[in-house]
């Protein structure tokens, strides 16, 4: 079977430093896949490449087979592949609804300028409130998301990374920041959301990690160590050696 996501030998320099340098992976779909490893070893980098954010210095990532060297981000979210940032991209002045529906006109292609346009649109409402409901913000449509709660702003930045309805979805650190609480709040809802699509997911939280993925990746310096399920990865010599057995001892 394709996979959802193939990297094919990727490198990626910036100068004479080589950050990402010959990552092989392929991603089954429907699989919840976690990218772990220390700080700096390239996470983020491999996310841009994926996503076409910047290109590759060599090598290939195929979405469902298809190379996308060459495409810009755009055409790659309008392949259907949707992610998350560190930093948040709600519109903290918006209100819960409007920022999704937002979204939703993002990935049909409008601009912001169809805004009234669209506000006789009842599909379009409809599917926002879908997506709110999904979500667990029905109650707070109306709120300006920069009254929400830190881990409602997290459920909501989700929310518009589901919304194009892509169904490769990445997210970069998507319980930074939160108490246990809050994490295995957001971790419910990630399984939810995500039920039959592709997840990636990078995470320090190998509490996180553990529960959601069912495999995991071990990016170090730029190189791929270990790739397998929890159990597997637990268990590589190579993956404690990188986390000093630290990390990975609390991963339950
Ligand atoms: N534009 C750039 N120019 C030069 N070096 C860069 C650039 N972007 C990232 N780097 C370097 O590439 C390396 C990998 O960075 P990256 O942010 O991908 O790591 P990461 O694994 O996501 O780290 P973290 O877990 O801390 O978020 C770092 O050493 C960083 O300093």
């Amino acid at each position: 079977m394709t996979a959802a996501l193939q990297l094919s030998d990727l490198h990626k320099s910036y100068g004479k430093a080589q950050i990402i340098r010959g990552v092989d992976l392929a991603i089954k779909a429907g699989e919840r896949h976690a990218i772990i490893g220390p700080n700096g070893a390239g996470k983020s980098t491999l996310f841009n490449l994926i996503t076409r954010r910047m290109a590759p210095s060599a090598g290939h990532v195929a979405l469902h087979g298809k190379d996308l060297n060459g495409l810009a981000p755009y055409e790659v979210t309008r392949m259907g592949l949707s992610r998350s940032f560190q930093i948040s991209n709600v519109f903290h002045r918006l209100s819960v609804f409007e920022n999704v529906r937002c979204a939703l006109l993002w990935s049909m292609g409008y601009r912001y300028s169809f805004w009234n346009l669209m506000d006789r649109a009842p599909a379009l409402t409809e599917a926002a409130d879908a997506i709110i409901a999904q979500i667990n913000l029905t109650k707070r449509r109306e709120m300006a998301a920069g009254f929400l709660s830190y881990a409602e702003q997290r459920a909501l930045e989700i929310g518009l990374t589901i919304a194009g309805g892509a169904n490769v979805i990445l997210l970069d650190e998507p319980t930074a920041g939160m108490s246990n609480t809050e994490t295995d709040y957001i971790v419910e809802l990630i399984r939810k959301v995500t039920e039959g699509k592709t997840l990636i997911v990078v995470e320090h939280d190998m509490r996180v990690v553990f529960n959601l993925a069912d495999r995991i990746s071990v990016l170090v310096y730029g190189q791929i160590v270990a790739t397998g399920t929890p159990e597997e990865v637990r268990a590589n010599p190579k993956v404690q050696e990188a986390y000093l057995g630290t990390a990975m001892a609390g991963g339950h």
